[in-house]
């Protein structure tokens, strides 16, 4: 019995620590895998459960099919060779013999509707499982209200117990992806709210023994929640400041990114930088969580989204006037494009601004070409672009009439854009500095 047994604080971390606590971690993606080590690493006791069996059989063989996570490997051979952590597809298995139950399978969108489906999926094979006494965790990102209003009673219709017999608490993932790992066991402090007081002070209990940095105690489920949402809806809502700023640019000549670097040296200024657009698959999915649960109009978090979806067409204009300037028209041009990822570091597509930076030329007629050092872009969905490897693009240089930086991987930095002859370049990242060919630099303009 984890939750509801009066057990003393100390008492339950030694029994945790101790691995006298069986923990079920529920999904083992590139968050969920580096979290099940690190609990394993710290409890000893970890059944990680994922529903894809290439990924169980992975991790049962001691190998992480996560990639470019530094430690992951290692800390998932290390874990399972000495039996901390085990790895299965029998849900309702695992919950039968687990204590405490850790969700981070992903929450995604379909349009502008939040997609709970994956989340409900292991709640119900969490209900099936729960004992008196259990407690769940939720660490994928959702809706305000959904661990209260959703998931309690879902635990409690599954499991035939009152919801007064079991925890639940929300504790966010904030943690990034190539730096899981350190940020799992404390780069920032970890935040739990529980449905109820009880639910809120064993999670906090239970990751004091996993953090080397603070627990803040958020008060309930529901003010953890936003706390995650707003986290990311402010990093939206700030990306869109920066890349409104970078359009006046040309009209005044300034070099936009420099003003916002100089206006950051006050410490209550803290302007992001203007890029090619928001991806990922958190930080657009965000405000969508906000807006779509509150019937409230959310005029800024609303524009700031328009405004960064909006940046893909920005970048595809700036292709077209400096083709034009050339005498090129876009419908005859190659155009290369140099990023698929949706930032530097990570190998990760989704929600990418070169998607529909891509469909924007291919419409315009260009003859579109991508590459990307971390991504196998010919496997890339929906990208209407041919694949060139880093290679090819040495080679075929001559080949394009413009060039468009979307990611800022440190590769791009390196090349010779001198090989690119008559070409244009934009530069949608402000990475490449100077180069010897007409360039349009978001937040610089014109060089
Ligand atoms: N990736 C990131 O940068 C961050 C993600 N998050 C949150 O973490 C959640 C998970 O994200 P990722 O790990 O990136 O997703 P992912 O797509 O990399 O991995 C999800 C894993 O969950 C498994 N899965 C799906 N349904 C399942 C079920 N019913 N039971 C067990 N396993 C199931 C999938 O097979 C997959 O292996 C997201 O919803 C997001 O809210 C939070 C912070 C950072
Ligand atoms: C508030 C916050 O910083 N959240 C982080 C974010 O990580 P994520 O991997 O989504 O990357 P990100 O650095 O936010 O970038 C998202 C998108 O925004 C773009 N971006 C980012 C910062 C910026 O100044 N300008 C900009 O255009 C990036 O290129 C990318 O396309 O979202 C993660 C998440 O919640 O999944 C979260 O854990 C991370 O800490």
């Amino acid at each position: 019995m984890v939750y509801g047994g009066d057990r003393p604080g100390a008492t339950l971390q030694s029994a945790f620590a101790g691995g006298e606590i069986p923990v079920a971690v529920y999904g083992l993606g590139k968050m969920g895998l580096p979290l099940a080590a690190v609990f394993a690493d710290v409890t000893g006791n970890v059944t990680g459960v994922d529903v894809d069996d290439a990924v169980v059989d992975a991790v049962a063989a001691g190998e992480s099919p996560v990639e470019g996570e530094p430690g992951l490997g290692e800390l998932v051979a290390e874990t399972s060779a000495d039996g901390s952590l085990s790895a299965t597809t029998r849900s309702e298995r695992a919950a039968a013999s687990a204590q405490v139950h850790v969700v981070i399978v992903p929450t995604l969108m379909e349009e502008t509707e939040p997609d709970l489906s994956m989340l409900l999926a292991a709640v119900d094979a969490i209900g099936e499982g729960l004992d008196e006494g259990d407690l769940v965790i939720i660490e994928s990102t959702v809706p305000p209200t959904t661990t209260r209003d959703i998931v309690t009673p879902r635990l409690a219709e599954r499991s035939g117990l009152d919801p007064d017999e079991f925890g639940v608490a929300f504790c966010p993932e904030r943690t990034a992806s190539g730096r899981a790992i350190q940020d799992i066991r404390g780069a920032y402090p970890k935040v739990v709210g529980g449905v109820d007081a009880e639910s809120e002070r064993v999670a906090g209990l239970l990751y004091d023994e996993l953090t080397s940095n603070d627990v803040i105690h958020a008060g309930d489920a529901t003010t953890a929640e936003c706390v995650k949402v707003f986290e990311g809806i402010y990093r939206d809502v700030n990306i869109a400041l920066a890349n409104e700023l970078a359009r006046v640019a040309e009209p005044l000549s300034v070099d936009v990114t420099r003003a916002i670097e100089v206006a950051n040296t006050q410490p209550f200024c803290e302007i992001h930088d203007p890029g090619p657009g928001v991806g990922g698959h958190c930080i657009p999915l965000y405000p969508h969580f906000l807006t779509d649960t509150v019937d409230l109009d959310l005029p800024l978090v609303e524009t700031s989204r328009a405004v960064n979806d909006e940046m893909p067409r920005f970048v595809s204009d700036a292709v077209v006037d400096l083709l034009d300037e050339q005498g090129v028209a876009v419908d005859d041009a190659a155009v290369l494009v140099l990023g698929v990822a949706y930032r530097a570091g990570v190998d990760e597509t989704r929600k990418s601004p070169t998607r529909p930076l891509v469909s924007e030329l291919d419409a315009l007629g260009a003859d579109v070409w991508a590459a990307d050092p971390a991504v196998d872009v010919a496997s890339v969905p929906d990208l209407a672009a041919s694949a060139c490897s880093m290679d090819e693009v040495a080679a075929t240089a001559d080949r394009y009439d413009a060039v468009v930086v979307m990611t800022e991987h440190d590769t791009y930095r390196a090349l010779d854009f001198a090989a690119f002859e008559e070409a244009v370049v934009v530069d949608a990242r402000n990475t490449l500095g100077d180069t010897p060919l007409p360039t349009y630099t978001v937040g610089a303009g014109r060089q």
